[in-house]
């Protein structure tokens, strides 16, 4: 994993803008501490009573200048880092966004965390720059600004303030950093198990949900928290201790020096009070290795989210599709994991032609149908769309030639209109409606909401909904997965006809368990389970009701050479 890889993509051009609000911030910081450090001059001059009001009414305009230029500059910081912020924010999630969608299906049911995660890993490198960096940047260069100042007055008091200041800001937090990385990892792990738990939860039907035991995460999250606020008291113990010691040393040094006359009295006060409020600048660092924990491992997920191989990743220079494109799979093999699913299977289908993949469950169709429109690459053997290999086309446009019907096919949050129209944005409402009409949908309400994927309507209307948005889709393949597994023998007879009709001039190729759609094809391929060996004999087909329906077998039965 390259170190902070994520980060370093999101930042590349924006490190100007970093370095002039942590510019800012210093100078606000500085601003503050000799605000104060002026005003406990102007009291302790004008404590004296002196003679003329000359010094006096120089320290009352310091103090105006200070209290008006601090605000200034906070306000020009803070809309440098936010607008910072902002920026590098929407860069990284589109980013994030980018990775997922290639990536959605191999995410598998793990969706719903990981895209909560992916968004929990962007704030996280958001808070990061904003509470940490920024802060950090801008307080070491006060400490720098501040080490010179007191200089001036002692070199051993600016080293003994320079070395307080860096304890209490930089090497306690630094030092915090390994266990508060480990709660980090911790919470994290918690969180994703957390929404994990309730996304299959919600997701599970009513008879199969049973009660998840949340409480034993969510106590995991409190110990980790409660162990998170225990490091912080030791922090901000260490800090205070350091803020008295450098206060103790300015006193003893600086007291010294006004009582043997060597500086003005009003300088203990001055140096005393700045040097206090510049470890006021330190509290809010007390969150940095937290922040910087949470980006660290923020960071590493996301840079293996968003580099992570897309298995059928787009050619540098992809080909066009051919025009009426014959389809070939070329000794094909496929695995998933260990699993060898697909064994030296070869297939050609001309164009126009229709065709059944038929055999038992399991057997590799729908692996199959993957492969044809390129939602997976073969491990071996090749995929060719009018001769040309399906890794040298242009994915898009591949896919805008094809439509697939996925078995048990989701549909999408919103209205039937809107699922419909996924197939084609142009299409009338008069199409949508005669083709749900032929469906036996006629009652739907294109302006309906079909529910969380499609939970409002029954599995036989989704399928046709499903099937429609294939049909409607200009495409010159079509594969349909099971297309009529729901529907009941009149519904079963009015998609067929419906398929029928819309696919003329296309190339069709229906994975079925059931005899009905067999009698649209004109050849029945078998495929066969995989077994151990290597080798099995094809399966035997549904009833086919048409003769024509068996005229042409595979090229080579799935598997079996
Ligand atoms: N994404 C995946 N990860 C791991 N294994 C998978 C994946 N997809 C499919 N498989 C496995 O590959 C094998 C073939 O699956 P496939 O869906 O292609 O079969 P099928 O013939 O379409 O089955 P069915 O008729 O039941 O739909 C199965 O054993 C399945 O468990």
């Amino acid at each position: 994993m390259t170190r902070l890889g994520f980060t370093r993509a999101v930042l590349r051009g924006e490190e100007g803008r970093l370095l002039a609000a942590a510019l800012l911030g210093a100078l606000a910081l500085a601003s503050a501490a000799a605000l104060t450090a002026t005003g406990g001059a102007l009291i302790s001059r004008a404590a004296q009573r002196p003679d003329t009001l000359f010094t006096l009414t120089f320290l009352i305009t310091g103090v105006r200048a200070l209290g008006l230029g601090r605000a200034a500059l906070r306000y020009v910081e803070r809309l440098l880092a936010h607008d910072f912020t902002f920026r590098t924010l929407a860069r990284a999630r589109t980013r994030v966004y980018a990775a997922l969608v290639p990536r959605g299906r191999r995410l598998g049911v793990q969706v719903g965390a990981v895209t909560h995660t992916a968004h929990a890993d962007v704030d996280a490198l958001q808070n990061a720059t904003l509470r940490a960096a920024l802060p950090l940047l801008a307080y070491l260069l006060l400490t720098a600004a501040l080490a010179l100042a007191v200089a001036r007055l002692s070199v051993p008091l600016a080293l003994g303030v320079l070395g307080l200041l860096l304890l209490a800001g930089v090497l306690a937090p630094l030092a915090a950093c390994a266990p508060l990385a480990r709660l980090a990892r911790e919470r994290a792990h918690a969180r994703a198990a957390l929404t994990a738990a309730l996304t299959d939860t919600l997701h599970a039907s009513a008879e199969t949900a049973t009660p998840q035991d949340f409480s034993a995460l969510e106590r995991t999250l409190e110990r980790a928290d409660a162990r998170d606020n225990a490091l912080l008291a030791v922090l901000t113990f260490a800090r205070e201790s350091a803020a008295a010691a450098a206060l103790l040393l300015t006193l003893v040094t600086v007291g010294g020096a006004v009582l043997s006359g060597a500086l003005p009295g009003a300088w203990l006060a001055a140096a005393a009070l700045g040097v206090v409020t510049a470890f006021d600048a330190a509290a809010p660092l007390a969150g940095v290795p937290g922040a910087l924990a949470d980006a660290a491992g923020a960071d590493g997920r996301l840079h293996a989210l968003t580099t992570a191989p897309i298995g059928t990743a787009a050619p540098p220079r992809p080909t066009r599709v051919p025009d009426r494109p014959d389809l070939h799979l070329d000794g094909v093999r496929v695995r998933h994991g260990d699993q060898l699913v697909v064994q030296d299977f070869s297939l050609h289908v001309p164009h126009g032609r229709a065709v059944a993949l038929v055999g038992p469950s399991g057997a590799g169709k729908t692996t199959l149908a993957r492969l044809l429109v390129r939602d997976l690459d073969p491990d071996a053997g090749a995929v060719r769309w009018g001769g040309v290999d399906a890794r040298h086309l242009d994915p898009h446009e591949l896919h805008a030639r094809a439509a697939l019907m996925e078995q048990d096919a989701p549909l999408l949050s919103g209205t039937l209109r809107a699922n419909l129209r996924l197939a084609d944005r142009a299409l009338p409402d008069e199409r949508l409606r005669a083709l749900l009409n032929d469906l036996g949908l006629a009652h739907f309400d294109l302006d309906g909401w079909v529910g969380e994927g499609g939970a409002r309507l029954s599995g036989g209307e989704r399928a046709r909904v499903a099937l429609a948005r294939a049909l409607l889709k200009p495409s010159d393949v079509l594969i349909l997965d099971e297309p009529t597994a729901h529907l009941d023998p009149p519904a079963e007879a009015l998609a067929l006809r419906v398929i029928e009709r819309e696919r003329q001039g296309r190339t069709l190729i229906i994975i079925t368990h059931r005899p009905g759609p067999l009698a649209l094809v004109d050849d029945v391929l078998p495929v066969g389970v995989l077994p151990a060996g290597g080798t099995s004999p094809p399966a035997p087909a549904p009833t086919a009701p048409s003769p024509a329906a068996l005229a042409l077998t595979p090229e080579a039965p799935h598997g079996r050479p």
